[in-house]
């Protein structure tokens, strides 16, 4: 990735800037009152989902402490990703993705069809993860898809099996607060994750000699229920605040997970929840990892507004539309440089 390729430089206006603004506001929420062995008032319990209510209003992201992740399983995976890229491009290339492999390497990533400086690893939650086996919205066939897993580090695949558990724990943990938050029952979105298409990405940033004109990763959505992202002390996140459209940095703090709202509960929550743009700057002097994971539900949910947030007064939003197709066209758009827009929610909403 040494030398600058066309590829990878950014139309002006979506240059980063040098100089940025620390994450004044991000919400940093304190998970420990709903840790198993606490002993939480009903009053404690109220507040915490009202805070993450409120964060998912305002912000769309915010950042989690006490979650009961425990630290080692996160260096665990942090310590195979920095093994796994360190290896030669050969090596890596040996589990690179493909049109028929979905899970595996890639370093040619695009957002909205720029090239982003970076390489990452994708590992599928469940084994097979089922998606459609083309884009084609009336041709119903599936494809079984599993993990590429590479020869070193060794262990990688129970690792990230084992981080994935956890990434799910936590997940449940956050949708009964989102739930309760909505005005639902705590466990209303349990039953969306059956066959779910979740998965793990590690992702490794190089250096970049121009980084005033390149990004990371480029401003985008994430298609996500949630996404829950571990970062290291590099920093480079930015979050497009709500209040002004300034993008502000997320602040890396020690063991803290990062939560955004994603598309799919956008949609769900019929715009109660926004899901936010954000966007990775790189720099000139250290790489960077990071692990996002990507709560997915399975390729047959029809994602709509839930019933229940739906009345005469506040009407739907979206026409529901299938995930599986969605995540196919997203995923295509990745691979390659397109002369069209990628897929977004905005064209299934309905207009007022
Ligand atoms: O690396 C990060 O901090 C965020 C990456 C991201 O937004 C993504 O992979 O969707
Ligand atoms: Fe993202």
């Amino acid at each position: 990735m040494g030398e600058v390729d066309p590829a990878f430089i950014l139309e002006p206006e979506h240059r980063p800037r040098i100089s940025y603004i620390e994450g004044k506001g991000v919400p940093l929420i304190d998970l420990s009152p709903i840790l198993s062995s606490n002993n939480v008032s009903a009053i404690e319990f109220e507040g915490l989902v009202k805070e993450v209510g409120d964060a998912c209003k305002e912000w769309g992201f915010f950042q989690v402490i006490n979650h009961g992740v425990p630290l080692e399983k996160r260096e665990k995976i942090d310590d195979a990703s920095r093994k796994f890229f360190e290896q030669s491009l050969e090596e890596k290339r040996k589990v690179r993705r493909n049109e028929k492999e979905v899970f595996g390497y890639h370093d040619t990533e695009h957002t909205k069809n720029v090239r982003d400086w970076k390489e990452v690893f994708d590992f599928a939650i469940q084994e097979p993860t089922i998606l459609p086996a083309s884009l084609d919205p009336d041709d119903k066939e599936v494809t079984e898809c599993n993990n590429q897993c590479p020869e070193y580090p060794p262990g990688l695949r129970e690792t990230c099996q084992d981080y994935g558990q956890e990434m799910l724990k936590l997940s449940y943990k956050l949708l009964e607060l989102i739930a309760l938050s909505l005005g639902l029952p705590a466990d209303r979105f349990y039953g969306f994750f059956k066959d779910q298409t979740s998965y793990i990405r590690l992702n490794h940033y190089p250096p970049c000699p121009t980084p005033e004109l390149a990004l990371g990763v480029g401003q985008h959505k994430d298609g996500a229920v949630l996404t829950i992202l571990a970062q290291d002390d590099v920093g480079g996140l930015e979050v497009k605040r709500k209040t002004d459209g300034e993008w502000v940095r997320v602040k890396p703090t020690p063991d803290a997970y990062i939560i955004n709202v994603g598309d799919t509960m956008q949609v769900w929550s019929n715009d109660s929840y926004e899901s936010v743009e954000h966007r990775v700057t790189v720099n000139s002097e250290r790489e960077r990892f990071s692990l996002p994971f990507f709560l997915h539900t399975a390729h047959y949910t029809m994602v709509k507004p839930l019933e229940e947030l739906i009345n005469e007064q506040n009407p739907a939003k979206y026409r529901a539309f299938n995930w599986g197709k969605f995540i196919a066209n997203r995923k295509c758009s990745n691979f390659q440089k397109l002369n069209v827009e990628n897929l977004q929610i905005y064209h299934f909403k309905i207009s007022e």
